[in-house]
């Protein structure tokens, strides 16, 4: 029945083969990333913890953001480091991540400083060789640095917005006694910033779910996910549709378009299940347009096993999620919650695929909150083939009526000002008033 080519017949191969390429790509592509930092410098920045701090008075705020290893960390740290600058031009901001992260390219691009250090993620409850002698070396090293940082930049306050790189400086930060606040973007939270929690002086939870679960209630606020200030304001759809698709085939804008989205690394599962049904899908559908990012890691594979279709638009990263959301009538995405808080945010449809392979399983909490708030559709991973994602995306798209509905409960559900509402809260906190009033 499928044309493109049948991966049913081997799914173990499959994964396999994805693994492996995985692994292998990951190394050059760390090799890549390392080498493009100092090529990614913004010339007008100070680059590290000593010319980040020179010059700066005793009566400028120094903040120091710690966030790393996934879009989902990282993206909302610039979203709040951004609405600081907004309230605070004078800040001196300080992001601190993984030297090979996503963030040591995301940080310099945004135009903040950026000083790597290594970390390990925290070790599930057992004894393993991991648990009793790489973990606490690699927290001993990662937190002498961190003291070393902090001495150095002497921060007024550290953000911590999770991935396991922001746990050993947030923690130093704790036990210096300097003050510390961290934001929680899942429904669940994690071990990390539970125990960060017990340091902090305030908590960011983007759902009051995640409130229920922290031991320390009495320092969570709730506000929602910080979204980037690019993701407030949209271009036209028939602007944004332009920018994917050549403008004699997207004509005056008037089809659908569906975004599928696999998290800031792509997700494998929704990648099998739609390169099993876009070329049936856009034959079928004359006035379909697919918009597919793959993620890094699994592009090349997949460009090399999709036909060329002027409907299709295939991409490993969306740099400009604006338009993609903008340009998009439904979206087909995992259940990370920076996307999850975004697509409130834009006012889309959308079928969300959790990833069973999260801490505590927090996608299909965050997606489950979604299926409450925004009506949206849920797909488990054991449950998601190309037939059921197929009629999924056909139920929605040809129902109008259902279409506006999971829209408005959508944009009712949205926190877009959460970004600036956490700003506000961390000037209180270190008692400095925004000189923009
Ligand atoms: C595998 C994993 O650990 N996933 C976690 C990670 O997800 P992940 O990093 O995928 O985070 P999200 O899906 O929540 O957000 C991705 C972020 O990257 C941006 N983006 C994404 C794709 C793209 O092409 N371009 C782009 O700019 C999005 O706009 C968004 O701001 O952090 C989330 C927030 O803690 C968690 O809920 C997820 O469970």
């Amino acid at each position: 029945m499928f044309t493109a080519i049948n991966l049913h017949s081997q799914p173990s191969l499959n994964r396999r083969f994805f693994r492996t390429q995985i692994s292998v790509q990951l190394q050059s592509r760390n090799l890549k990333i390392s080498s493009c930092l100092s090529l990614n410098k913004p010339k007008d920045q100070p680059t590290n913890v000593s010319t980040a701090a020179a010059g700066t008075g005793t009566d400028t705020l120094r903040i120091i953001l710690a966030a790393g290893g996934t879009g989902g960390h990282i993206y909302p740290a610039i979203a709040i480091a951004d609405d600081l600058k907004t309230l605070d031009p004078n800040a001196q901001i300080l992001f601190v991540g993984l030297p090979t992260g996503m963030e040591s390219t995301a940080v310099p691009t945004a135009g903040y400083s950026f000083t790597p250090i290594q970390a390990a993620p925290l070790g599930r409850p057992f004894i393993s060789l991991y648990n009793l002698f790489v973990l606490p070396y690699v927290l001993i090293k990662s937190l002498i640095k961190s003291f070393l940082i902090l001495g150095e930049f002497k921060p007024h306050i550290v953000i911590g917005t999770g991935g396991f790189v922001s746990f050993p400086i947030c923690l130093a930060a704790g036990l210096r006694g300097i003050k510390l606040a961290i934001q929680e973007q899942n429904s669940v939270p994690g071990i990390a910033n539970q125990v960060l929690s017990l340091f902090a002086d305030k908590v960011f939870a983007a759902f009051n779910s995640s409130v229920d679960c922290f031991w320390q209630k009495s320092k969570c606020v709730v506000c929602g996910n910080p979204v980037r200030l690019s993701l407030r304001n949209y271009a036209s759809k028939a602007v944004a549709r332009r920018h994917f698709f050549s403008k004699a085939v997207v004509g005056k804008g008037d089809g659908k378009v569906v975004l599928i989205l696999g998290g800031s690394l792509g997700a494998n599962a929704l990648n099998v299940a739609v390169l099993h049904l876009y070329t049936e899908m856009l034959d079928e559908h004359k006035d379909l347009f697919l918009i597919w990012q793959t993620g890094v890691l699994a592009f090349d594979e997949m460009e090399s096993l999709v036909k060329f279709h002027p409907r299709l638009y295939i991409t490993p990263f969306l740099h400009s999620m604006d338009l993609a959301y903008s340009a998009a009538d439904l979206i087909v995405s995992r259940a990370g919650a920076m996307i999850c808080s975004e697509i409130l945010a834009a006012g889309k449809p959308c079928i969300l695929i959790p990833s069973p392979n999260v801490a505590e399983g927090h996608q299909f909490h965050n997606a489950c909150l979604m299926a409450d708030v925004a009506g949206s559709r849920v797909i488990t991973e054991d449950e998601l083939d190309s037939l059921t994602l197929k009629s999924a995306i056909e139920e929605i798209l040809d129902n109008e009526g259902l279409m506006t509905e999971m829209s408005e409960r959508a944009l009712k559900a949205a926190k877009p000002d959460a970004s600036v509402e956490i700003a506000k809260h961390i000037l209180s906190l270190v008692n400095f008033s925004s000189p923009q009033g």
